[in-house]
């Protein structure tokens, strides 16, 4: 079997700031349409992170000891007699959530809205920072042959932004600005561009974020400045010549300064999509919304299409997601590979898998005073 000799160890959380290694044994198919998964690259995202720090997001607590990671590519080791898409050697990325299929929201389409998913990495479900992982088959997405395995982890925070951004219902031509130049904006920013956006403006409060998303995406960029809302919209209108606002603004940020202006940039009529997560609860300008009669929409997660376009993006060179690798660790690295993220200056760090031969490509020393200064900012930004 080509699990021989190989480890399943797995990155735990056992509660905040208290990760071990586990070796546990490796998972059995348990259906006939499921596959085996030797994983190989695992992506840190913003909600790994926030539970890692404060073992909760929400109402989702960390009660017991839970495997993190949910941003992974890897390849396929065993399948199910029923599987008739995917061979053994297959790579593939992983959709890391898994729906009943039973349900209303799941029967109209809408999967990633069921009530019983089950999403790695969110309690009580363990996540993909492991040797080996079981998937339904129809979860797990070939890589093509240009596509590589790093990509191919890249390929989760991609459809979140193919999701938010197909909320938009951007058409060619039109205007887009994104609030927030993290990985989930300025992946927002990409695929805008993709759907055939004419200007893209991303916003940030941090001028490094700024300077990469105009080497990566974005066509104009704004630096949100300590004023009211009204006045950094008419800034962002007049940064970019966005005449009476922008046809779509998304937010990927979750903060509440940058909503209130995003109601303020939007023209009458156009959209707006709410993909970053925040406080539960903010002043909101009900009247920008009502009186220009925005279509406003949520977004959460992905849903049918969207890995696939997610690949395509990337084998037709539309996404460039390698841009957003700052470096590769190797599994025992995890946590230093955390505490760099939290420290804010890297965009996507990728934990190799525990079977994976990888060279450390990032220097993992960790600045303490730095890493304070960030935990006593917040959360991830996530939740
Ligand atoms: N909807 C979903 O399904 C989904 C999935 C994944 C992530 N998210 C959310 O999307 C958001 C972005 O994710 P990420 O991984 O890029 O997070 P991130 O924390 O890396 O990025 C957020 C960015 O927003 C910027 N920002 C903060 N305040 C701002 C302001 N006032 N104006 C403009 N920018 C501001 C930050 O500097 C940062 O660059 C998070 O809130 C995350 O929880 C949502
Ligand atoms: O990309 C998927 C997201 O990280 C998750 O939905 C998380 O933010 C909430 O559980």
């Amino acid at each position: 079997m080509a699990t021989d000799g190989k480890s399943n160890l797995s990155f735990v959380l056992n509660k905040p700031l208290d990760v071990c290694f586990q070796d546990k044994p490796v998972p059995k198919i348990n259906s006939p349409h499921d596959v085996l998964v030797a994983i190989n690259y695992t992506g840190i995202c913003g909600s790994d992170v926030h539970y890692w720090l404060h073992g909760a997001i929400g109402h989702f607590v960390v009660k017991d000891p839970m495997v993190l990671g949910h941003e992974s590519a890897g390849t396929i080791v065993a399948v199910g007699d029923a599987v008739k898409t995917l061979s053994v050697g297959d790579r593939v990325a992983l959709e890391p959530g898994y729906p009943c299929r039973r349900c209303v929201q799941c029967l109209s389409g809408h999967y990633n809205l069921c009530p019983d998913m089950k999403f790695a990495a969110t309690p009580p479900y363990d996540g993909t920072l492991t040797g080996f992982w079981t998937a339904p088959a129809d979860f797990c997405y070939k890589l093509p042959e240009t596509v590589s395995l790093q990509e191919g982890a890249l390929i989760e925070p991609l459809a979140v932004a193919v999701h938010i951004t197909k909320q938009a219902k951007i058409q060619p031509g039109q205007t887009v600005v994104v609030m927030g130049a993290g990985p989930v904006g300025l992946l927002c920013a990409a695929v805008a561009k993709a759907y055939g956006a004419f200007k893209v403006v991303s916003v940030d409060i941090i001028p490094s974020k700024l300077e990469f998303a105009k080497s990566f995406a974005a066509t104009h960029t704004y630096l949100s400045q300590r004023v009211s809302p009204e006045e950094n919209a008419r800034n962002i209108i007049a940064a970019a010549d966005l005449g009476d606002g922008a046809d779509a603004v998304i937010d990927a940020s979750g903060a509440e300064p940058s909503i209130q202006a995003a109601l303020h940039v939007v023209r009458q009529g156009g959209h707006y999509v709410q993909g970053g997560m925040g406080k539960d609860n903010i002043t909101f300008p009900i009247m920008a919304l009502c009186i220009k009669e925005v279509t406003a929409s949520g977004s959460f997660r992905y849903g049918s299409g969207d890995y696939k376009l997610a690949i395509q993006l990337v084998e037709q060179g539309k996404v460039d997601v390698k841009k957003l690798v700052n470096g590769v660790v190797a599994f025992k690295d995890a946590e230093e590979a955390f505490k760099k993220v939290k420290e804010g200056e890297v965009i996507k760090i990728l934990i190799a898998g525990p079977n994976e031969k990888v060279e450390t490509s990032l220097d993992t020393t960790v600045d303490e005073k730095k890493l304070e200064e960030a935990k006593a900012s917040g959360g991830s930004g996530c939740c």
